[in-house]
């Protein structure tokens, strides 16, 4: 293992009869790292994180998980948990024998009432799995996934499917295991919670990684965005942009323009309605992706 690296991905090709699902990827997860795997529909990221979940050989490649290779689960699985876009728990068995079931195959301890109540399930624990919504089965296979606080967690769409409860209480079980040290891999379409919580973040489309960096690194390149409307009748503001009656301006000086937007709104006696002015989301980068 190279440093504190505890993913490396080396040039993986991943590729179905002759569709090249993965081509030639390259990252790499430092310990304690929360690297979220972001990209557009059928980009490849499913693909790539089985083989490093050690669930789908590469076609060609090389990926390390603590230094050695997914495929040696004796080694690696004891050390992570996984939790799949789709999971393949057992419909007659109650929550509190699945945690139970799968923490045990996993080789680490926990209590499962405690991993239940992390997870939200705890007035769950004796229902069937056939019973449970859809929102309760990823809470479920989140439970199955941080089981014994493993050193590395593998997320896939995690919160796909959740209520805005449900997640917030996700992303605090996420908080405390990176307090305890865990390094988090994890894929989600909700850019707003990777744009929040991410220290690195791998941009796929296409099969392949178009841009990797932190959220500033990826954003910098593009414009600030400042946005407001006007009363009737008000007077041009010192800015361009007008669309329909609302102003739209893309500024890569945000303080200055929006200073002087104040500025001048405060000396003639203007409301600015429904302003808004902040840095570039991830929205915008992935949007430019099909251009790129
Ligand atoms: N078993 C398979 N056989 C053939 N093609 C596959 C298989 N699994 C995935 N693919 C194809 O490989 C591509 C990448 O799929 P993958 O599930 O890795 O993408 P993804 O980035 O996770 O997509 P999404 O965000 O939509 O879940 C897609 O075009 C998909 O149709």
């Amino acid at each position: 293992m190279t440093g504190s690296r505890v993913i490396e991905v080396e040039q993986l090709n991943v590729t179905y009869g002759d569709f090249g699902a993965v081509r030639d990827l390259s990252f790499h997860v430092q310990r304690g790292e929360l690297y979220a795997l972001l990209g557009t529909n059928g980009a490849g990221k499913t693909s790539a994180l089985e083989v490093i979940e050690g669930h789908r050989r590469a076609t060609s490649g090389t990926v390390r998980v603590f230094g050695t290779s997914p495929q040696d689960r004796r080694a690696v699985r004891p050390r992570m948990g996984i939790m799949l876009q789709e999971s393949g728990l057992s419909r007659d068995l109650t929550v509190g024998e699945s945690v139970g079931l799968i923490g045990a195959l996993s080789g680490r301890q926990d209590d499962v009432d405690r991993v239940l109540a992390v997870s939200g399930l705890t007035r769950k624990k004796s229902t069937i799995v056939a019973q449970l919504s859809g929102g309760e089965k990823r809470r479920l296979d989140f439970a199955t996934a941080v089981f014994g606080g493993p050193e590395l967690v593998v997320l896939d769409e995690p919160t796909t499917g959740l209520d805005i409860q449900s997640r917030d209480a996700l992303w605090a079980a996420v908080d405390r295991l990176r307090d305890e040290g865990s390094t988090i891999v994890l894929t989600t379409h909700y850019l707003e919670e990777a744009q929040q919580r991410a220290d690195r973040i791998g941009v796929m489309h296409e099969g392949t990684l178009r841009s990797e960096g932190t959220v500033a690194e990826l954003t910098q390149t593009l414009p600030s965005i400042i946005s407001f409307a006007l009363p009737p009748g008000s007077p041009e503001p010192p800015i361009v942009g007008a669309l329909n009656g609302a102003f739209h301006v893309e500024t890569f000086d945000l303080q200055g323009d929006l200073y002087r937007l104040l500025d001048w709104a405060h000396h003639a006696r203007v409301e600015l309605q429904v302003l808004e002015a902040g840095p570039t989301r991830l929205d915008d980068v992935f949007r430019a992706l099909d251009h790129a």
